[in-house]
């Protein structure tokens, strides 16, 4: 199968970690290529900036549609931006990195905590706990505050004040779990781990797995309903190419 990452910041550097990220974890059968859209922020730390790469995204699932044989999508930012509207087009399935790790959170403890990059950015992951109803397993919402690019311009620093707010959510939240909450720390999820003792469950992986399982399960996004595909219409201006689609 094959399963594309997209990644709805423009930061090509990022988007390479995290198809590496997710290959390391596909399993033997599974191909992960990843892309990201041309135009957009090169970070996402705001409702603004979730809604412009939202249409990123939108246009990464067309472009994949056209490309043909892409089984599973990925939107790997934890706001989930446009992860209904790609849904839309696509009978593939599209998995949220933010959905699919609450998911797992919920497996293997009954309660976590989120420690994401600017505290700026909790309210979306608060409004996504409340949208997906995982609302009452969440203890609290925390923030490393790091600018997301600071995972990669500064690495040791990012790294070593999410395993520090991570080791207050341990000590303090009464949680089994934590979730990362940025795409920009595919990578660092086993390094966290060992260092806070907790399991830690990380989106783009998370959302790699279960989207293997929706594949080989034969589960494609439904088209009854409001998931169908878009109903045909003019689209002005810059937006045209999008008319009757
Ligand atoms: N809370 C976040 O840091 N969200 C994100 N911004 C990005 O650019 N990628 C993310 O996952």
């Amino acid at each position: 199968m094959h399963i594309r990452i997209i990644n709805p910041n423009t930061t090509a550097s990022m988007t390479a970690a995290m198809r590496q990220a997710a290959q390391q974890q596909a399993g033997p059968g599974t191909t992960v290529s990843a892309s990201q859209p041309d135009a957009g922020p090169v970070s996402i730390e705001s409702h603004f900036d979730e809604a412009i790469s939202a249409v990123g995204v939108a246009e990464e699932v067309l472009k994949g549609e056209r490309e043909g044989g892409i089984d599973a999508y990925v939107v790997a930012c934890f706001g989930d931006p446009g992860l209904l509207a790609a849904r839309e087009l696509t009978r593939a399935p599209v998995i949220g990195i933010a959905e699919a790790a609450f998911h797992l959170a919920t497996l293997v403890s009954t309660r976590f905590s989120i420690v994401t990059t600017l505290g700026r950015t909790g309210i979306i992951a608060e409004h996504l706990l409340q949208q997906y109803g995982f609302s009452h397993h969440c203890r609290r919402i925390r923030a490393a505050e790091i600018p997301v690019l600071d995972l990669e311009h500064h690495p040791e620093v990012a790294f070593t004040r999410i395993v520090e707010e991570c080791c207050r959510a341990r000590d303090e939240d009464d949680i089994g779990a934590i979730v990362l909450g940025c795409g920009g720390m595919a990578n660092l999820t086993q390094q966290i781990s060992r260092e806070v003792g907790l399991p830690v469950v990380e989106g783009v992986t998370a959302a790699l797995k279960l989207a293997e399982s929706l594949v080989s399960l034969g589960l494609h996004t439904s088209k009854y309903g409001d998931l169908a595909y878009p109903r045909p219409k003019t689209f002005t201006g810059k937006f045209s190419e999008l008319s009757d689609l």
